[in-house]
């Protein structure tokens, strides 16, 4: 049976500890952090994920706003809205919610963001600066997952991290994390996806898993090797009439079935979605510290 990696707690530890670092900001009378959150159109999913930002925020002291555009914005009015922000000295981090509507283009979008203050770590310079190992902003997903394993002490130097994904926001941004040497995580890598013939032969040699894939209980424990750390990115809201929402939420990991064969598992919901909050919240901060030089 697997130890619970418990995403709730590292992340309510990680919340505390920069909440204090804004207190004495403000009691220094220094002005405090602040985060933009652009939100386009009224995807039901997009609109959750915003607010609980802005109560984060709230919650520690980072000064927040939430930008709510109609769907039918046009890819010039959010593109200059991006633009005042990229000026604006109370706002050190800027989030541009994903997905954006059919009509604007993402990258276009994510290139207008000034490199100092996407905190999503989505721009191309940033991705370039994570690749080559300078100064970046971690993407919040892949910065979660690898803090998880720092804060449990999961050795990672010289262990295969098998990656099941290959999206720009999980999958190629946490296999070149985990491939890092100086500072990082020291480890093989291998990053697997769906043209594989037969996952599970790559999968099962993992001695850390990190499942990315965004399909419901995907990995199976035929799929693992015993002992293994399990990480599961996934959330999937799958029908369920017993709850009130009348949806559950579940990973891309057979949690009931792989718990009994991991070493360490990440839990859906409370495990990695909860660390992706926590990190852009210290994205902010770190943004927010060299915009203003400390
Ligand atoms: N520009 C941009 N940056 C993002 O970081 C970004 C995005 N767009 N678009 C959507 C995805 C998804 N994402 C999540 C954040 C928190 C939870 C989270 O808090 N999950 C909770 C459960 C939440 C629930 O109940 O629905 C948990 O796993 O325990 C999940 C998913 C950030 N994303």
């Amino acid at each position: 049976m697997a130890v619970i990696l418990d995403g709730k707690k590292i992340a309510s530890d990680i919340k505390a500890e920069l909440k204090e670092s804004i207190r004495k900001l403000k009691s220094e009378g220094k002005t405090v952090p602040g985060l933009v959150a652009i939100l386009v159109g009224d995807n039901p999913a997009s609109k959750v994920y915003v607010s609980s930002k802005s109560k984060d925020c709230e919650e520690i002291g980072i000064k927040s706003k939430v930008e709510s555009l109609p769907e039918d914005t046009t890819e010039d009015e959010l593109l200059n809205l991006i633009r005042k922000y990229n000026n604006d000295p109370e706002y050190h981090g800027i989030l541009v919610q994903l997905p954006l509507p059919g009509h604007i283009d993402e990258n276009r979008v994510i290139e207008t963001i000034v490199p100092s203050k996407d905190v999503d770590g989505f721009h191309p310079q940033n991705v370039g600066n994570l690749v080559i190992g300078k100064d970046t902003f971690y993407p919040c997903t892949p910065y979660g997952i690898v803090e998880i394993l720092k804060r449990y002490d999961i050795e990672t130097s010289g262990k295969h991290v098998v990656v099941v994904g290959r999206s720009n926001i999980v999958g190629k941004p946490v296999a070149n994390m985990m491939l890092q040497k100086k500072e990082g995580a020291n480890s093989i890598v291998t990053v697997c996806h769906s043209a594989a013939k037969d996952l599970s032969r790559f999968t099962k040699e993992a001695d850390i898993l990190i499942a990315a894939i965004g399909r419901p209980k995907f990995i199976k424990a035929s799929m693992v090797k015993e002992g293994a750390v399990v990480i599961d990115v996934g959330i999937n809201r799958i029908e369920d009439k017993t709850t009130k929402s009348g949806y559950r939420l579940v990973g891309d990991v057979d949690y009931e079935e792989v718990f009994e064969k991991a070493s360490y598992i990440t839990p859906v919901p409370g495990g990695v979605g909860l660390m992706t909050r926590a990190m852009l919240l210290r994205n902010t901060f770190e943004a927010y510290q060299k915009i203003m030089g400390n």
